[in-house]
């Protein structure tokens, strides 16, 4: 069958806008179907507005606390409806790397409207029948919903429209304490509004080690946010012009209510049962090469469930170009990915936690931990809380590691560089900048030295003769 393009793109966010235009500037005849706009959860509803909510309430905070640096500031007050002008002019700033004119310019045909499979081997979008050497679905999530009594009729918010508030709510209930739940949670608390959140987990950030995500509960709880952990919300329901919601016993009365309790993917639509291609309510299943049941019919990012990261869309965007337009031998490689939630302090992430690496390598393993209260930089900074764990083999491969401090997502960085290049931790202990916060790194690395030495009670007893000889004969 002759096809009029070489890869047809379902989904414009984060990993379809990286096939789309590495492929058009590889010469390939490429479309790019968006139902919304070009940009994903990332742009309008993620990453972007969310890190810039954050940037503008650690401000607030910093403002509000300076005094403890000797600085005082007569006022402080929050603007809410000129931060979020603040959060939609970022958004604007960014928007035109994403644009349907830069990726046209590219080559890319972008065509508007949701579509669906006719059958293995056509897409349909707006009447336009399109035939393909392959197709790329990469139309990624939206917010789980659980099934809470009155929920509904009460009202709620999700991160699709929480950036879209002119008022900040006086109150407000977070379900869910992920990475969405807290980095939101301790926002909006910093900005004013009373912030209680519910986890059905008794930690919060479930998928963190569980140290690191104590030291973030320690400082939102110094911040005076409430904390209900180990209850599920169960019931909402509306008094007066309050949110009355129940979590197991407790209650809590709210302005709004805000449901961060993880991702449903975007298939449903799709007619994906007329290409043979499966899913379940995780996601479009895909094989190592990122192929669905269907071979030419390729799914990365949110969609296929896993790690739901930017950043990961983009690293399976990569496997599903080279499978995708030359011949499937590439197998996507998930050894080192790291992530970040954005909370202040920042938790970082890569590879296994101390309980993974213990059930798989035994007691064969070394955490390497080093707080940043032992840091001049950090103290320098008055950002002693957190630390850097580093979770090694006994000849030094980096396992792990597990970052909660000031700037953790950037330091995590020389971490991941050793392990993509299976550098051992020494390779971590060579010169730093004084005083900087990688010095935790570092520091953290020479403990292996430090550790291994002070078991060496041979070694120990070998040096001590020796120098005992050297000053002998001085
Ligand atoms: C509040 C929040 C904060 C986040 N912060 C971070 C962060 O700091 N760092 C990080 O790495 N990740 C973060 N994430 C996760 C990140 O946003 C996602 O992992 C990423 O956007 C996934 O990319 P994707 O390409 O799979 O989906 P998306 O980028 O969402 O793109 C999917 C696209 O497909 C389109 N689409 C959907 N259905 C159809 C259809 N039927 N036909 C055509 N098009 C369709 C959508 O409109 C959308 O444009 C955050 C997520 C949220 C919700
Ligand atoms: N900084 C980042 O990289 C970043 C930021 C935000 C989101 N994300 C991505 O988005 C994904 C989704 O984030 P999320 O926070 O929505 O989901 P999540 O799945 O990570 O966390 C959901 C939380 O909700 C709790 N929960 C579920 N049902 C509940 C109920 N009925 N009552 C009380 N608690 C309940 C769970 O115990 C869990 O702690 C993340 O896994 C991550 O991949 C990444």
């Amino acid at each position: 069958m002759r096809v009029d393009y070489d890869i047809v793109v379902i989904g414009g966010g984060s990993g379809g806008l990286v096939i789309a235009g590495a492929a058009a500037q590889l010469n390939a005849k490429v479309a790019l179907v968006e139902k919304d706009r070009l940009g994903g959860d990332c742009l309008w509803y993620g990453c972007v507005p969310s890190k810039s909510l954050i940037h503008a309430a650690r401000v607030a905070y910093e403002v509000k606390n300076s005094e403890r640096f000797g600085v005082c500031v007569n006022t402080s007050s929050v603007n809410f409806s000129q931060v979020m002008d603040y959060v939609k002019n970022v958004i604007a700033a960014i928007e035109p790397h994403d644009s349907p004119q830069r990726f046209e310019g590219l080559g890319v045909e972008v065509i508007f409207g949701s579509g669906k499979f006719i059958n293995s081997d056509i897409f349909e979008v707006n009447g336009k029948i399109l035939k393909a050497r392959a197709f790329v679905i990469a139309t990624g999530s939206r917010p789980n919903i659980p099934n809470i009594s009155g929920l509904k009729e009460s009202g709620y918010l999700t991160n699709e429209d929480v950036f879209s508030l002119t008022h900040c709510p006086e109150s407000l209930a977070i379900i869910g304490a992920g990475p969405i739940g807290c980095e939101l949670g301790q926002s909006f608390h910093r900005l004013g509004t009373k912030v209680t959140l519910i986890n059905s987990h008794p930690h919060l950030l479930p998928k963190e080690d569980p140290e690191a995500a104590d030291v973030i509960e320690k400082q939102f709880l110094e911040e005076g946010i409430k904390i209900i952990k180990n209850a599920r919300a169960d019931k909402v329901e509306i008094i007066g012009n309050k949110k009355k919601l129940r979590a197991n016993e407790q209650e809590v009365m709210v302005d709004e209510i805000l449901v961060c309790t993880g991702r449903s993917p975007n298939a449903e639509s799709l007619n994906l049962e007329s290409a043979e291609v499966e899913y379940d309510k995780k996601g479009i299943k895909v094989n190592d090469k990122l192929q669905t049941t269907n071979s030419k019919i390729y799914a990365c990012g949110d969609v296929i469930g896993g790690y739901q990261f930017t950043h990961v869309a983009s690293h399976e965007a990569v496997t599903v170009i080279t499978n995708a337009l030359f011949f499937p031998i590439n197998k996507i490689s998930y050894n080192v990915i790291p992530w970040t939630t954005f909370t202040d302090p920042e938790l970082a992430r890569v590879g296994l936690t101390e309980t993974q690496a213990k059930e798989k390598y035994g007691d064969n393993i070394y955490v390497l931990k080093q707080q940043f209260s032992e840091v001049d930089r950090a103290q320098a900074e008055g950002a002693i809380e957190g630390f850097s764990k580093i979770i090694v083999k006994e000849n030094g491969e980096i396992l792990g590691a597990h970052l909660v401090g000031k700037s953790a997502g950037e330091l995590i960085h020389e971490i991941v560089l050793a392990m993509s290049n299976n550098l051992k931790v020494s390779a971590l202990s060579g010169i730093h900048v004084y005083p900087t916060l990688s010095e935790v790194n570092s520091k953290a690395a020479l403990l292996l030295r430090k550790r291994k030495f002070s078991q060496n009670k041979g070694l120990q007893s070998i040096l001590s003769k020796f120098f005992a000889i050297r000053r002998s004969l001085s």
